[in-house]
């Protein structure tokens, strides 16, 4: 289970390494707690049902302008490193909360999610929420 963890970038700090297996201290967590069934595991396990979840049937590339529409809980796409994602299903599921995603969506959110967690595996995370490339 740990290593399904790792493999996801959670749990751990920029070492790569699990909590407990570093020597740098474990950052302080946020007060922010998700409801019951959507924890990390949860959502490890939807991504392993194979489910797609993006709303696409093939890549597509996406502009500025048409990213821009999609900011809402109902709808939210989000950019990191060139990629499109369909953020909404996993809001959830987020270990900070729905808003800190939802106040970054539409736009190109590189920076903003390195900054918090760039030990983060966003792709696999999100790999069945892919869109498509940012223009
Ligand atoms: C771009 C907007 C985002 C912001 C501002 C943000 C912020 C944060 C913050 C502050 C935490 C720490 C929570 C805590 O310690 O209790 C966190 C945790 C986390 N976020 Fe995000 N996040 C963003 C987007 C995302 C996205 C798109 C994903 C999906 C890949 C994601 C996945 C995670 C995971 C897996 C954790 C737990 C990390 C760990 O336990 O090491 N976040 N986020």
């Amino acid at each position: 289970m740990v290593a399904l963890f790792k493999n996801l970038g959670i749990g751990g700090d920029s070492s790569g390494k699990v909590d407990g297996e570093s020597k740098k201290p474990v950052p302080k967590r946020g007060k922010y707690s998700v409801a019951p069934g959507y924890s990390q595991l949860d959502w490890a396990r939807k991504v392993s049902s194979g489910e797609n979840l993006s709303t696409v049937d093939r890549p597509m590339k996406v502009s500025k302008d048409e990213l821009k529409k999609h900011c809402t809980e109902e709808d939210c796409w989000i950019s990191i490193k060139g990629k499109v994602y369909n953020v909404t299903p996993y809001l959830n599921y987020h270990p900070a909360g729905v808003k800190k995603i939802i106040n970054n969506s539409g736009i190109d959110a590189t920076q903003v999610f390195m900054m918090n967690h760039a030990w983060v595996n966003e792709e696999a995370i999100l790999k069945n929420c892919f869109i498509g490339y940012l223009t």
